[in-house]
């Protein structure tokens, strides 16, 4: 297929706001690729490369190159000259990145060349991209989404389940199921205001702690232990202690979840920042380990030898992992069968939650199946702080002391149509790593630098806490953040990942 009609497709489709006119868009071209180019060419669709981000500069992106004046670039052409990108190493490097983008945009029509710049440099603007794509091959494929979905969820990318379903229909979706030793994404919670507000929402629950770590799915098969991150980087060689446990426990096959955190000598938790360094850290594991030993707990099993356990109620999971894992590595937990008359328990269980400086609770509906990858409504999140995933737009160059260092950040939230929203700017909370930090990773991202401000690529997601929202006609839209400070950089997530315009108004709306 040629990379001119992905091009258009996404401009068209850039270009409505209609998403079932999107998912038809996109319908169309997903059944007209031929099956061998299918992945490819929903990986494109959905803004990524099959080989991830190259990492090249504006410098090299932006340059002008003479567009071809007609389209000959095959979506082939394209992903081998990727290939060939992500394959430069060593000295001359840049150089030679420079002459395959050059050869690449050289080849393209001036609509292929924004296109290429757009997936190049992670920022193809057709509005919620991989969720739209997953429509726009479900539709192609004659499969129900959630179905699609759920797939996508388990084998963890949607452009090779893609594929299958494109060629072989809903058959293709019937094989996938958890296996271990291939992490699928984790379940998310949502949010409530209170304890109270959730056990009217979910009924009959567990009220869990709410730890505050690095999420770990860990899989054992015989003696292979494998330790990933909610995003599914592996990071088994860098928590020896957590394989050790896990081969200790006594089932030969298994996939656990849970949450990993650094304790102090009288077992209350540590700063995030200093667990997520210690889990950082490549170098000298054994020598971060001496410094700061970290323990994982528990709080589902999602396969126990043959059995997919995900579609069993929590109920039921817990109590497969209660056989499995023994008390102290499981997450401290209060079951609620009758929430209108243990309510107030409840509420005691997240005080003693926040006492044993843990950050809130997390209360699960009894009768709840794991859904994997999805910001489900029947786990909900409990925090008295009220925090905000952002993207960061743009930084403003510091004075004094932050002179030579970004510091000011632009905070945006997504908006439905793939852009972001700016609510606010902050400095607050940021230490001398930190300003470190993202002065090195903003500098990756920079797109203009007026001496002043740095409009950066909107990638970088920063967490903040706020005491609520206040009018303001000069932000886009209509609100403000209020004494917004950083807590942390979260390099794990991406921007789709960040919160949307929608969440913030309905977030402060209730907090103020
Ligand atoms: N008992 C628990 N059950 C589920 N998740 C837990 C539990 N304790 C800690 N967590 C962590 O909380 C996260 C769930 O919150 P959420 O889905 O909102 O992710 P998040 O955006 O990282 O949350 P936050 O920013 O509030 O930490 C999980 O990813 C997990 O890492």
């Amino acid at each position: 297929m040629l990379l001119a009609e992905v091009a258009r497709v996404s401009r068209e489709v850039a270009g409505t706001a209609a998403r079932s006119r999107k998912t038809a868009l996109l319908a169309e071209v997903f059944a007209a690729a031929p099956a061998e180019e299918a992945g490819l060419v929903v990986s494109y669709l959905s803004g990524r490369l099959p080989q991830g981000r190259p990492g090249i500069g504006w410098r090299t992106l932006g340059r002008d190159t003479a567009p071809a004046p007609l389209p000959s670039l095959t979506v082939r052409a394209v992903d081998a000259a990727v290939s060939e990108l992500a394959a430069v190493a060593g000295p001359g490097a840049q150089a030679e990145r420079r002459r395959i983008v050059d050869g690449l945009l050289g080849a393209a029509t001036a609509e292929e060349q924004a296109f290429l710049r757009g997936l190049l440099s992670g920022e193809v603007r057709q509005g919620s991209l991989e969720a739209v794509a997953l429509e726009g091959v479900a539709k192609a494929a004659g499969v129900p989404a959630a179905d699609l979905r759920r797939a996508v969820m388990l084998e963890g990318a949607l452009p090779r389940v893609a594929a299958a379903v494109l060629a072989e229909g809903a058959a293709a979706l019937r094989g996938v199921t958890l296996r271990v030793g291939q992490p699928v994404r984790p379940m998310l919670a949502g949010t409530a205001r209170s304890v109270a507000d959730a056990l009217v929402a979910l009924g009959p629950c567990a009220v869990e702690e709410k730890l505050d770590g690095i999420r770990v799915q860990v899989h054992r098969s015989g003696d292979e232990v494998r330790i990933h991150t909610r995003s599914l980087d592996e990071i088994t060689d860098r928590l020896p202690e957590v394989a050790e446990l896990a081969r200790s426990l006594p089932g030969e096959r298994f996939v656990l979840d849970g949450e990993v955190i650094g304790q102090d000598a009288d077992g209350r938790p540590v700063p995030f920042q200093e667990i997520a360094a210690r889990v950082g850290s490549r170098v000298d594991v054994a020598a971060a380990r001496r410094a700061l030993p970290v323990r994982a707990y528990f709080f589902d099993l999602l396969a126990l030898g043959d059995r997919v356990l995900l579609d069993l109620p929590v109920r039921d999971r817990h109590a497969a992992l209660a056989a499995l894992v023994p008390e102290a590595s499981r997450v401290r937990r209060l079951v609620v069968d009758d929430p209108a008359a243990r309510a107030a328990e409840a509420e005691a269980f997240l005080s003693g939650a926040l006492d044993r400086g843990h950050e809130g609770v997390v209360v699960k509906a009894l009768d709840s199946v794991y859904a994997a990858g999805r910001r489900g409504k029947r786990w909900l999140k409990v925090k008295p702080v009220h925090t905000l995933d952002l993207v960061v737009l743009a930084a403003e160059w510091g004075h004094g002391r932050r002179t030579g260092l970004l510091s000011n950040l632009h905070l945006g939230a997504r908006t439905a149509d793939g852009t972001y929203a700016m609510l606010g700017k902050t400095f607050k909370g940021l230490t001398d790593e930190m300003l470190r930090w993202q002065t090195g990773r903003l500098g990756e991202l920079a797109q203009e630098d007026d001496g002043f401000t740095v409009r950066v690529r909107p990638e970088l997601v920063v967490e903040i806490a706020y005491d609520g929202l206040q009018r303001s006609p000069r932000y886009p839209a209509g609100v403000a953040l209020r004494f917004a400070r950083v807590l942390r950089h979260r390099p794990d997530k991406s921007a789709e990942q960040a919160d949307t315009v929608e969440t913030v108004l309905e977030q402060g709306g209730r907090g103020t």
